[in-house]
């Protein structure tokens, strides 16, 4: 029980090695601490338990003990605090001692403006302030067309007819493309690069002791969207490679007609296969619950609870595994409380009760966020917050 915060600020400043720890020693914990030489300055709150909510730990000894990589997704409605709750886990991650990898899968990025550091350019960078390795990356989708053009190659109808001595026949068919393809009725290229970057840290050897990569992901509909799409790849390249197979059968039986040798199917490139392959992998990782966990970021309104509970039947439709629900903003307690404080707070508290009887949302574990009177920018506001949320 109890889990409402409240915050009493009191202005101070410290020569301690870390502000976090005196404050810690004090009773305080530390916002928007900057370091000046040897000197470290900053905001300290004192954080009290004060309301009788549901309890609203997070459980975060379970998330930090499992040693193999572990993907954590943050999504929900726009502006509820996503990146900030994103980019606080990913720097207590790293504070922990688990290398970190911090991804923006939302094309309007704010992971820069989170951590107040440059972390745009669509390359992975690493973030300044945290002590154990931790590397951002705000995924840029024009950036990342190229690189898939560059991975997908060029894979034209007409070329493969040619390659099969049929390219008089081509005709219309010459100008298509397998990326013209694909992205005809693909949903968008910032789901496709994120899930280029998924198998890429997935696969590639650099990446391997990077044990944990949290997703900033995009509002609602994109996550969705995101998440679906390997099963959307999967029956378009079934679809695109039963076309080829059909093509190849009628390309053998019209050589054998005019006494050419008959074309082998092994002749026929396998990189759809392989992509199909791919696909499939970051699909069954979305659904593992031993390597993928989705946490749902809401506030605490009516329309924000309603949208959560949507994303989370879609999610479960999905077979994506979520456990945790943070209620962000939750107003905290006064002393000195204004009419218009209390009545919000009261509405709040009406609206933590709809949690507890919604079906899709009641079995979460719901981790409980103050606002907090400052905007949360750089890597010590974050890990003021993620000590809060993370516990
Ligand atoms: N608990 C909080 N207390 C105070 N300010 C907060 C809190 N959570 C988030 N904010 C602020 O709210 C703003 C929006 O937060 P954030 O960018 O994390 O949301 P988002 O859901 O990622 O937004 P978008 O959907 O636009 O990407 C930021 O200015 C952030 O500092």
């Amino acid at each position: 029980m109890a889990a409402l915060l409240l915050l009493n600020r009191v202005s101070r400043s410290t020569s301690s090695n870390s502000i976090h720890r005196v404050a810690g020693a004090l009773g305080f914990n530390s916002l928007n601490a900057q370091i000046h030489g040897d000197r470290i300055s900053g905001t300290l709150f004192r954080v009290r338990p004060l309301a009788t909510l549901a309890e609203g730990a997070s459980r975060f000894d379970e998330m930090l003990s499992v040693n193999q990589r572990k993907f954590y997704l943050l999504g929900g409605k726009g502006g509820v605090g996503k990146t900030s709750c994103a980019a606080s886990l990913a720097v207590k991650f790293a504070s922990h001692g688990h290398p970190t990898i911090v991804v923006s899968t939302d094309p309007a990025h704010s992971l820069s403006d989170s951590f107040s550091q440059d972390l745009s350019g669509g390359v992975l960078k690493p973030v300044q302030g945290v002590d154990s390795p931790l590397l951002a990356l705000e995924i840029t989708p024009e950036i990342m067309k190229d690189e898939i053009k560059r991975q997908t190659g060029d894979k034209s109808v007409k070329n493969m007819m040619d390659s099969m001595g049929l390219g008089m026949f081509a005709g219309e068919l010459g100008d298509l493309n397998l990326e013209d393809m694909l992205n005809a009725a693909s949903p968008g290229i910032d789901e496709i690069a994120a899930i280029s970057k998924v198998l890429q840290f997935m696969e590639a050897p650099e990446y391997s002791r990077f044990t944990r990569i949290v997703f900033d992901t995009a509002p609602t509909g994109h996550t969705l969207r995101l998440l679906s799409l390997p099963d959307f790849y999967d029956s378009s390249i079934s679809k695109i490679t039963k076309l080829k197979k059909k093509i190849t059968a009628a390309a053998s039986a019209f050589k054998s007609v005019f006494g050419k040798k008959e074309i082998q199917q092994q002749e026929l490139p396998n990189e759809l296969d392989q992509l199909k392959e791919r696909m499939e992998k970051v699909r069954n990782v979305f659904r593992d619950v031993n390597t993928t966990e989705f946490v749902i970021v809401t506030i605490p309104t009516v329309m924000a609870i309603n949208e959560s509970s949507r994303l989370h039947a879609s999610l479960r439709k999905e077979n994506v595994p979520v456990h945790r629900l943070i209620v962000n903003q939750l107003l905290p307690q006064s002393e000195s409380d204004c009419k218009f404080c209390s009545m919000r707070r009261k509405e709040q508290t009406r609206v933590l009760g709809l949690i507890q009887n919604d079906t899709e949302l009641s079995g979460l574990k719901l981790i409980q966020s103050p606002l907090l009177d400052a905007e949360i920018r750089g890597v010590p506001a974050l890990k003021f917050m993620g000590d809060l949320i993370w516990k």
